[in-house]
This record gives structure tokens, sequence and C-alpha cells, in this order.
């Protein structure tokens, strides 16, 4: 069974991509996630105007049931990434973008719609590890008047990455926002923000930044993952896509964002730790799935998670 699937009329051979931030900094990691057996492309490291070293370290501590990082936005700046997206390659390219400050996006933005690049472009709305900047997504009035002002002169397929949100009526407003705006995806959830832990034996928190806050991936955030793609699936036009990323370590994870609607699905944590192997498992284990269940498609599930 192949994966593929079209987001903005770009084909991708595979669903499956990583999340911004693993296995994207550098040519070489990026060369590596196009190269590897079942992945649809590559999703670059959210890029800066400049060069960015990102918080201290340690900044990223692995959990029992996922991780926690802080890394505060480390890059080799925007130049880099839009250099490499402009480039042939073999698989498709998301360049992410993610500017400390509005006019930093709008700048970005700028450049992209007057360079050579005409791929997919996601903007990062939600990096909760900048510190002394909130997520632009949680403002909802940034949120609406940044796309208004990008949308009034971009013309190139554009997504957004967004935080998980906690509350009904904030899926309610956020998708209306969202629904006025021509995106060619949402890719949701980024990291869940700002969760601790600590380590008894030394009774310290395990990251340098922030006091040790930092954004939560991997297992155990699957549950809030699911509900974001679903809410946003039965919220927003048939014609945003929505990349679905949190959580995901087995074919079983894949299969319920996708009966959530989820178009592709992005892998963190579990690729960080088990690396691009992990895209073969995935397909290997969802065909399983299929077959078990009788479906030939993805089509035949998708969306179709069923109320109780
Ligand atoms: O700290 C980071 O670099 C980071 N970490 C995350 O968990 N999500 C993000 O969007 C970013 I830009």
């Amino acid at each position: 069974i192949d994966f593929k699937t079209t987001m903005a009329s770009v084909e991708f051979p595979s669903i499956f991509l990583n999340a911004s931030g693993v296995n994207c900094m550098t040519v070489a990691e990026m060369d590596e996630m196009i190269n590897a057996a079942c992945t649809g492309g590559v999703v670059t490291k959210s890029a800066t105007p400049q060069q960015r070293e990102g918080n201290p370290q340690p900044r990223y501590y692995q959990l029992e049931h996922g991780s926690i990082n802080s890394m505060g936005l480390p890059n080799a700046g925007f130049p880099y990434y839009l250099d490499y997206v402009t480039r042939e390659h073999a698989k498709p390219t998301i360049l992410s973008v993610a500017g400390l400050q509005m006019s930093d996006n709008i700048e970005l933005l700028h450049k992209i719609q007057a360079s050579e690049y005409t791929g997919l472009t996601e903007l990062n709305l939600s990096c909760p590890n900048v510190i002394g900047k909130p997520q632009v997504a949680y403002d909802f009035e940034e949120t609406d008047a940044l796309l208004a002002e990008i949308f009034s002169f971009y013309t190139k397929p554009l997504g957004v990455k967004l935080p998980p949100y906690f509350d009904l009526v904030h899926f309610d407003q956020m998708a209306a926002i969202l629904n006025k705006y021509p995106l060619t995806h949402i890719n949701t959830v980024n990291s869940v923000g700002n969760g601790l832990w600590i380590d008894i034996d030394t009774e310290k928190v395990v990251i340098k930044p922030k006091q040790g806050f930092g954004g939560l991936g991997g297992a155990m955030i699957l549950p809030t993952a699911l509900a974001n793609v679903r809410a946003f699936r039965q919220r927003l036009n048939p014609s945003i896509k929505i990349i679905g990323t949190g959580g995901v370590t087995s074919g079983k994870d894949v299969f319920m964002h996708l009966l959530c609607g989820a178009d592709m699905v992005s892998v963190g944590t579990a690729l960080l730790h088990e690396g691009v192997g992990i895209f073969q498992r995935l397909t290997d284990e969802l065909a399983t799935i299929m077959a078990e269940k009788g479906y030939t498609s993805i089509e035949d599930f998708r969306g179709k998670v069923q109320d109780f």
C-alpha cells in the first residue's frame, strides 16, 4: 500500500514527515529525511532571520513516556534553509519559519514571496521556549492581524504550526480566524508548553533554561494531539489540510490521527529516539492494521472516528 498524498498540489510520496525541530537542523539531517524510506519529505527547523545558538544546555530531556525541551529556537538562520528548499530534492520540503516578533514574520514571508521557492511554507506560531515571548497563537487578535497582513501580499502555499488548545471555545475562536484565510494546512500540535520535570535524587529540574520549564512531547501528549486534530477537522474548511503531530510512536497512533482527520502525520520525539528507520516501521504497522480491518486506502477511514 502506498501512502502518498497531495497537499497544495504538491505530491508527497508518503504521509510521514518529521516534526519541525527534529532531524532537520542541517543539510545532512534534511537530506537524511528525504533519502529515508517511507518519508514524504522534510520540514525544516523553524528559521529565524539570523542564525541562533538557542538556550543553554541541557535543554532536552527524555522522560519515560515522552520528552521535555526548551531548545530556544537554535537554527542556522533563514538564508540557510531558504537556500536548501530552493534546491532540487527527490521529495517535497516544507520551510518552517518563526519570527521573534510580528515584523520578523512579515519580513521572512516577504523574502519567501520574492524568492524562487514555490513549495510549502509553515509559519510557526507556537514556539513556547523563546524567553520573554508569549506564543502568538494564544493571542487570537494578534494571530488574526498577522494573517491579514500576510495574506495582503503572500500568494504562495502557506500553513501554520499551532500549539495545543484545551478549551472547546478556543477551538471555535481559532478555527473562525483560520477559516478567513487561504491556508494550505495547519500543523497541530506543537509541544504542550511549559511542563516541568524533576530528578528526585538531585532534587533539581532536568533542563537548564527557564528554571526547568519546557515543551512536552512524545507518547504522553497523544490524547491532546488527537483532540486538536479532531477539533480542527470538525471546524476548518475542507480546503485546509491537517498535518497531525504529537505522540506518534506506533502504527496504532498513526491510525488514530488519521481517524481524527489528519491528512499527513509527523513524528518528533520518537524520531529522535529511533532514527529515520521509524518511518518504515510506522508504514508497516499501519498497513497491517488496515489489512486486518479490510481497508485498502486511507480514504476508507480518514476522519471517520465515531462518537460513542
Ligand atoms: O525551543 C524550540 O526551539 C522549540 N521547541 C518546541 O517544542 N517547539 C517549537 O516550535 C520550538 I521553535
